[in-house]
């Protein structure tokens, strides 16, 4: 081990590494991989971005992970038996995005492996006074480390709880290393299947940013055409675009205790699944028999209007620059409907800021990666947001 140890401290001491960034999020399309040259740390970090990626997930391994997904009462034989495996599927695809790249193991520096949450609980979800927050993301860094040979950093939201965060989102951190302007305040809005956003006031510290999730992206939208289409998801809005808002529906949406709960928060499809829209379909007055394009429709509302909510949030006396990422960033109706409820918001996507949408989260970890080996926690930090050292560390044989 003292081989590894030794040559982590040469990583560690380089002038710049080469990391690769891994996220699986909750949409469970596939793994995004980033290859990523990093160098410095803190408010001196630059990345750049060589390659990217995202490998699709076949069928089996979403159901696989589908079998405990968002599950209170997961088998846990399933839950141990997915830790390595989950890994050692990544793993494979790594190894397949390097040789697609024409890149050696050896040449990567670090794999950063957030590996797949299977379920967020913090204690305003759980409920138990003597638990506190809690998260689990499955793809234990030892298996990733052993097979592709790579050093690796996994299992990032661990320490964030224990410094006394939720464990999410972790956003904040890179987009403050990478965006933070002196003269634009920017907005960094992220529409996967949970939304989330990170406001960086012009010039302003780490400890005047604000970071939260927001509620549901594109979750409940993909879970429906899921179970009553049979698609992954509606591609460029066309089914919702020929529906009709339903404002009993989108009331009944909104009408949860986390939309009233202060911000920052997080959540997961723990609440925003099914059942949470059959309760609102239930409560809403609108009856049992509306229309897939209506409920499509009124669903890319209730995304948009959580976001709207959380901006009115942000301070009304500076302009602000937003930049969308993720897969809803690709949803014309969303954008549409975000014009429309932010109007004095002027937003492109992150690549007008060089880095590609779909990579961003990747990134992240790449970034906090390079932080853990690199990094001092000089930075500063809150409560919600501690700046602290995140991922633990697999070193191969
Ligand atoms: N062309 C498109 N039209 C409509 N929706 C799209 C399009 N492309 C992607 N999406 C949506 O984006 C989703 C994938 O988003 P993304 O990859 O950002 O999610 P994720 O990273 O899994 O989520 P999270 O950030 O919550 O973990 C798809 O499931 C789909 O709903
Ligand atoms: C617990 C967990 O995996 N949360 C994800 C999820 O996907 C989006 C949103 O909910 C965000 O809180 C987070 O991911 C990003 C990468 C984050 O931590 O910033």
């Amino acid at each position: 081990m003292k081989n590894s140890i030794e040559k982590l401290c040469k990583i560690a001491n380089k002038e710049s590494r080469i990391i690769i960034g891994l996220m699986s999020g909750t949409s469970l399309d596939g793994l995004d991989i980033a290859l990523c040259g990093i160098s410095g740390s803190g408010r001196e970090t630059r990345a750049e971005l060589m390659e990217f990626v995202t490998l699709p997930y076949g069928s089996v391994f979403r159901e696989r992970i589908r079998e405990v997904f968002a599950k209170k009462d997961g088998a846990l034989e399933k839950v141990c038996l997915l830790h390595p495996w989950i890994a050692r599927e990544h793993a494979g695809m790594v190894l397949k995005a390097l040789e697609d790249w024409g890149r050696l193991p050896a040449e990567i520096d670090i794999v950063a492996s957030h590996g797949q949450t299977v379920y967020h609980a913090p204690r305003s979800f759980h409920g138990y006074r003597e638990f506190p927050n809690a998260t689990l993301q499955l793809g234990d860094g030892d298996h990733m480390a052993e097979i592709t040979g790579i050093i690796t950093i996994s299992d990032f939201r661990q320490k964030h709880i224990a410094a006394g965060g939720e464990g999410a989102p972790l956003a904040v951190y890179g987009d403050y290393l990478l965006f933070m302007d002196t003269t634009e305040s920017r907005l960094l809005l992220n529409m996967g299947g949970i939304s989330n956003l990170t406001f960086l006031p012009a010039g302003g510290s780490f400890d005047k940013v604000f970071c939260t999730d927001i509620g549901p992206g594109n979750t409940l939208m993909d879970a429906y055409v899921q179970k009553y289409l049979g698609l992954p998801y509606d591609k460029d809005a066309r089914i919702a675009s020929r529906g009709r808002l339903r404002e009993g529906l989108l009331r009944s949406l909104m009408d949860d205790p986390f939309f009233r709960m202060p911000f920052p928060k997080t959540t997961g499809p723990e609440l925003f699944n099914m059942d949470y829209l059959y309760k609102a379909i239930k409560s809403s007055g609108e009856g049992n028999d509306i229309p897939h394009e209506d409920i499509l429709h009124t669903l890319a509302h209730f995304t948009v209007e959580g976001i709207a909510q959380c901006m009115a949030h942000l301070p009304g006396d500076m302009p602000i620059k937003g930049y969308v990422s993720g897969g809803g960033a690709s949803n014309p109706l969303i954008l549409q409907l975000l014009k429309k409820a932010c109007p004095d918001l002027q937003f492109s996507d992150t690549s007008a800021l060089g880095l590609h949408p779909d990579a961003k989260e990747a990134v992240l970890f790449a970034l906090l990666a390079n932080e853990m080996v690199s990094g001092s926690t000089e930075t500063g930090g809150t409560v919600a947001y501690p700046w602290v050292g995140m991922g633990k560390i697999s070193l191969p044989q």
